[in-house]
């Protein structure tokens, strides 16, 4: 297990448990380093969004899940614990791949969750404002409408707002589903060198289809196959090197077989 992991598992299981009842992780001991961007990849259906959402809890708010084992954030668990969840959720952001504004300003959807989370006044709000739309590099292009919906923003500004709103109650750790999937190709390398930047500071894991993306982005990369962790380990190792074979047939583009998940006996 490496030392300098930000967020790890152990022995972490998940069911869906619905009608068409499935084990959709089996046995992930994986441990994502700390101020890397960790690309988790593998065919369509094969658990890479099952993961990425069981890190944080995102399951909980389902109620045909079952999750067993644990997630630890900086050695704390993160099931087992007494915080309440929206602390938890606090340390670890999420982004999905539909990019969405909060039915209000773009000033007020970056301050949205520190809002809830400190007490701020007008100028320090102001300058915390400031901080993450530049970090995101979406400054230039709002900060003469602040106040208007951000809803009137394009897509891909969206996306960007939606990163700064994550990242505005300063979580440990940034989880990205597929978030330039929804994008045009100019929005998207916006986004990824956004991604770029924010990877010095922060510990991104983020879901992706895209080999070309992964190639570009990625310190680590987590292979998942059927639910299970194939093979992980430093980018250009087990991209150029692949330790498994599934690993080289899934990196050198062959079509994979059959990834329906087994159902549960
Ligand atoms: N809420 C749910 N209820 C039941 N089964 C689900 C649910 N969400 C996902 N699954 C199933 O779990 C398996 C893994 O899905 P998941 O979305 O994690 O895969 P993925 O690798 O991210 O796929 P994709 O690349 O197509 O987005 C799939 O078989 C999927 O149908």
């Amino acid at each position: 297990m490496s030392d300098n992991a930000a967020i790890r598992t152990e022995n972490l299981n998940l069911f869906y448990t619905g009608g068409h009842a499935s084990q959709a992780l089996k046995d992930i001991n994986i441990a994502f380093p700390a101020n890397r961007l960790t690309t988790i990849i593998g065919p369509s259906g094969c658990g890479k969004s099952s993961l990425l959402k069981s890190l944080n809890r995102l399951h909980d708010i389902h109620q045909n899940t079952r999750i067993e084992g644990e997630v630890y954030l900086g050695g704390e668990p993160v099931y087992q614990s007494r915080r309440p969840v929206p602390d938890i959720r606090s340390r670890i952001g999420y982004v999905s791949q539909k990019p969405t504004a909060l039915p209000m300003s773009i000033y007020r959807n970056v301050a949205y969750g520190p809002r809830i989370h400190r007490s701020l006044g007008k100028a320090e709000l102001d300058d915390l404002v400031e901080t993450y739309l530049r970090k995101v590099n979406l400054w230039n292009e709002v900060k003469d409408r602040l106040h208007s919906p951000a809803a009137q923003l394009s897509v891909g500004q969206i996306q960007r707002l939606s990163l700064a709103r994550s990242l505005a109650v300063e979580p440990e750790v940034l989880l990205c589903d597929e978030v330039t999937s929804a994008l045009d190709p100019i929005s998207a390398q916006k986004v990824e060198e956004t991604l770029l930047q924010l990877k010095e500071d922060y510990t991104i894991i983020m879901v992706t289809h895209l080999m070309h993306q992964v190639e570009r982005l990625a310190d680590h990369v987590v292979f998942v196959y059927l639910g299970e962790v194939v093979e992980a380990g430093e980018a250009r190792t087990l991209l150029n090197h692949p330790g498994k074979e599934a690993t080289r047939r899934f990196v050198s583009g062959h079509a994979m077989p059959d990834v329906a998940l087994r159902a549960t006996a």
